[in-house]
């Protein structure tokens, strides 16, 4: 392991706000600078789709099934450990799980920062506008609160998904975070399109156990309400689960384009790799927050065929059935 420090920036922000659209933007902004950066990936599902959506060829440790501010936060030193001891990378970008509270995250951190040389650079949140605003004003519990503290604890906020929303739209969305955060430097933006060398450089301090100035007993989405199951070192993410699903073969698009637009509003966040049979093409599939994107993929490009739902509490059983009756041909 090298002796200098390994800066880490964290990627926080709930399923779908863009993580990943601004991951693809770091990577190169750091390699075009001499410099090696390398990726720690946080997936609850059991496959990782975003590897493939980044397009990226840089070291990356993979931390799938689970949740790394509670399920697998265990593993993070040592996979961190073994990232900086095998790759000597110089920057780390963490990227977590659109579930992940924060303050967790920072936690394992802290515990991992005890064994090896790193610092949290910046916690980067990025927000989906349009989710955020739709939230507000529905006032759904767990969802809305747990971004809550996605956007409390950062120090870089970036106000994603803009072209979702019109002037005024926009205009409440970022009272609404700066009401939450009036610390965090706040830039709008789509596609997380932003100037990486005012984002990256200079922030107030992360607040450590004190986001924002909240107490501990308010930073409630992991570390203390009746979310997670803390029996001995376990949390679990209740509300939040996840379905992955291997598809057999190719799939007919308009089936599966009305099995998409017909999903429960409680599955928040698909992705996959799909192939249809009658246009006979591969896409990388996105769904996020009730938007669908397709981007045409090489026929044997990275993953066998699957599909990953995420959302609270939804049917698996009847979406499994409806998946299963896709590969029925006609
Ligand atoms: N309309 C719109 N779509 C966007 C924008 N930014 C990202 N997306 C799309 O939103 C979807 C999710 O983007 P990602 O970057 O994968 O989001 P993420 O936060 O990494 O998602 P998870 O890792 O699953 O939590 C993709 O289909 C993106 O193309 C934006 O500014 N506007």
């Amino acid at each position: 392991m090298k002796n200098s420090i390994t800066p880490i920036y964290i990627l926080s922000g709930f399923l779908g706000s863009g993580k990943t659209s601004l991951l693809t933007r770091l990577i190169p902004y750091w390699q075009q600078q001499g410099l090696k950066p390398a990726v720690v990936m946080n997936e609850i599902g059991e496959v990782n789709i975003d590897s493939v959506a980044a397009g990226h060829a840089v070291p990356t440790a993979e931390m799938l099934s689970g949740c790394i501010c509670c399920s697998i936060r265990a593993d993070l030193a040592g996979e961190l450990g073994l990232l900086i001891r095998n790759e000597k990378p110089d920057v780390i970008i963490l990227e977590a799980t659109g579930a992940a509270n924060p303050m967790e995250i920072l936690d394992g951190l802290a515990e991992a920062a005890l064994y090896m040389n790193i610092e949290v650079k910046q916690m980067i949140t990025v927000v989906d506008s349009a989710h955020l605003l739709y939230l507000h004003r529905q006032q759904r519990a767990k969802t809305y609160r747990l971004m809550q503290e996605q956007i409390r604890c950062a120090n870089k906020l970036i106000l994603n998904k803009t072209d979702r929303l019109n002037n005024n739209e926009q205009q409440e969305a970022g009272d609404i975070v700066a009401k939450w955060n009036p610390l965090a430097t706040m830039v709008p933006a789509v596609r997380c399109e932003v100037d990486l060398d005012v984002l990256l450089t200079g922030a107030h301090a992360i607040q450590g156990n004190t986001c924002s100035g909240k107490s501990e007993a308010e930073h409630s989405s992991c570390g203390s309400s009746n979310d997670h199951d803390h029996g001995g070192t376990h949390h679990t993410h209740h509300h939040v689960m996840s379905y992955t699903h291997h598809l057999q073969g190719p799939v007919d698009s308009v089936h599966f384009e009305h099995l998409i637009r017909d999903l429960p509003r409680d599955i928040y966040r698909a992705k996959g790799i799909v192939s249809f049979r009658d246009t006979a093409s591969r896409f990388l599939f996105q769904y996020a927050f009730r938007e669908t994107d397709y981007t045409k993929l090489a026929p044997q490009a990275g993953l066998q065929d699957v599909l990953v739902f995420i959302g609270e509490q939804f049917d698996r059983d009847d979406l499994q059935a409806r998946l299963e009756k896709l590969a029925v041909p006609d």
